[in-house]
């Protein structure tokens, strides 16, 4: 199927935060094999084309479906993944493997407000202000915070988000301006790094205000099983640590059988001493309520282990019915 001469084609989704990560991956392998030829392959997913409600797309996992049937028919020979955007409750495509994961960016969640607004953190934006995310675990925690905010859905490319916040007309809606969209706007810290954007950060979000989603921050990179040559390439990308983290929480976004408009939050860390702490939670949609389970590993524990300890936790303390009650 792989040519062994031929260029090594990486499949990606076609935003600039994805292509930025795919400049990225493409260094790395540089730096690896200096005589690697690569060729980007951009494809815009079904999620990508569709602007409205993503939990009103069929199926799951839009952004990375076609990319995934692209892969094993052979059009592409790896594909470059946010795992934060990959569906814990299907399994991964037939024949496909996470060949590796790569050191985690920083999985924080972060406030963006209008240029010239001079809003330093959640706790200055007016009573009843607007703050744009479609994220119902954005919203929940956002909520629980403030209760009074509005929270408004946003969709597009990050930069595209940025511009609407910022009142400046958008080509894809006829140029109409879109002032006053939103106070503020909450994105990943990640997104924001990727697109070399950071300067936009008013307030970053410490881990246990607003508990990051499972696989925040981390980009996986994904091969056919039977290729050994892109296997063996990749694999030497790998971060361990990356992946046990991953792994843990990925366990239990498995176990919750979460979706993807589940407001779960999922978060594992490392110590010092190289030990496992995972805090799984799960909220209402308007925040007033949540099921929270933090966990270290036990001595030994493998991280899939402690992931689904965690969802049992969960799942004891109500999360079925929190999870059942947003529609997908
Ligand atoms: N859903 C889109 C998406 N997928 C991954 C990231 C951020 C980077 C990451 O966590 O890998 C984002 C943007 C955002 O949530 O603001």
């Amino acid at each position: 199927m792989t040519g062994t001469a031929g260029p090594l084609r990486i499949g990606t989704r076609s935003s600039p935060m994805a292509l930025a990560q795919t400049a990225h991956v493409c260094e790395l392998l540089r730096r690896q094999e200096p005589g690697l030829a690569l060729e980007t392959v951009p494809v815009t997913t079904e999620a990508d084309r569709w602007h409205g409600d993503l939990s009103e797309l069929g199926g799951k996992g839009g952004f990375v479906k076609e990319i995934d049937v692209q892969l094993q028919r052979g059009e592409i020979d790896m594909a470059i993944h946010c795992l934060k955007d990959i569906p814990g409750d299907v399994p991964l495509p037939e024949g496909l493997l996470f060949a590796a994961v790569l050191p985690r960016a920083d999985v924080r969640d972060v406030l963006v407000v209008p240029e010239g607004s001079p809003v330093t953190a959640p706790s200055q934006l007016p009573p009843g202000a607007t703050v744009a995310s479609s994220s119902v675990r954005r919203r929940a925690q956002l909520l629980a915070l403030r209760p009074d905010l509005h929270v408004a859905r946003i969709r597009g490319a990050i930069g595209t988000r940025l511009d609407r916040l910022d009142g400046k007309p958008d080509a894809k809606r006829k140029g109409k301006g879109s002032a006053g969209v939103a106070d503020a706007l909450i994105v990943a810290r990640a997104g924001l790094e990727r697109l070399e954007r950071t300067d936009r950060i008013r307030y970053e979000f410490p881990v246990t205000e607003m508990v990051p989603p499972v696989g925040a921050g981390v980009l996986a990179l994904e091969c056919r099983q039977d290729d050994t040559r892109v296997t063996r390439v990749l694999e030497r990308l790998n971060d361990a640590k990356t992946q046990r983290e991953a792994t843990a929480e990925r366990a239990m976004l498995r176990a919750l059988r979460g979706h993807c408009n589940s407001p779960i939050a999922g978060h594992c860390g490392t110590g010092p001493d190289g030990q496992l702490t995972l805090r799984g939670m799960v909220f209402t949609h308007d925040g007033s309520h949540f099921a929270e389970a933090h966990h270290e590993a036990a001595h030994g524990e493998d991280p899939a282990t402690l992931g689904s300890r965690v969802a049992t936790a969960l799942l004891h303390r109500g999360a079925r019915a929190l999870i059942d009650a947003i529609p997908h």
